[in-house]
């Protein structure tokens, strides 16, 4: 189950990225928010966050214009790693470094086309643990 979040600057991206999930049969759970009009992101930012903090969520994905406001308000949830990723690589190495649990996404500079493929690979690739394990617990503590 992925948690989606968005503010008004990430909303059209979160909609195309709920329909690519769907088409790949991937359950999400979307907190918000639902339409263009302008609201402020900690608010859907911390819903989401909430939700995989918690385990309601395995992996969440939150977008606002930059992914910046959004990813900070995402982190102040504990137990909860956003990295705000604008490329595929990033996003396959905060999943295998720092076992992100979210991804923020910059609804302003990310295409979809792209947003797919990050998507793709910070849901499919594994954390490497070892040394990386030593620092993510670092984080936690
Ligand atoms: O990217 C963001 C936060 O990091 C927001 O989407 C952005 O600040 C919203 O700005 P505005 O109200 O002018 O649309």
């Amino acid at each position: 189950m992925i948690a989606l979040g968005s503010d008004h600057g990430g909303y059209s991206l979160k909609e195309h990225i709920k329909a690519y999930l769907e088409a790949k049969g991937i359950a999400f759970k979307d907190f918000g928010t639902h339409s263009t009009d302008s609201c402020d992101y900690p608010e859907f930012g911390r819903a989401a966050a909430e939700a995989v903090a918690s385990g309601e969520c395995e992996r969440g994905i939150v977008v606002c214009t930059t992914g910046i406001g959004i990813s900070i308000a995402a982190n102040k949830v504990h137990g909860v790693r956003c990295a705000l990723c604008r490329d595929l690589l990033s996003a396959q190495l905060t999943r295998r470094h720092n076992n992100a649990n979210m991804l923020a996404l910059a609804g302003g500079f990310t295409g979809p086309f792209e947003a797919e493929h990050i998507v793709d690979a910070f849901l499919t690739t594994a954390f490497e643990g070892g040394r990386h394990e030593r620092r993510v617990n670092a984080i936690e503590e």
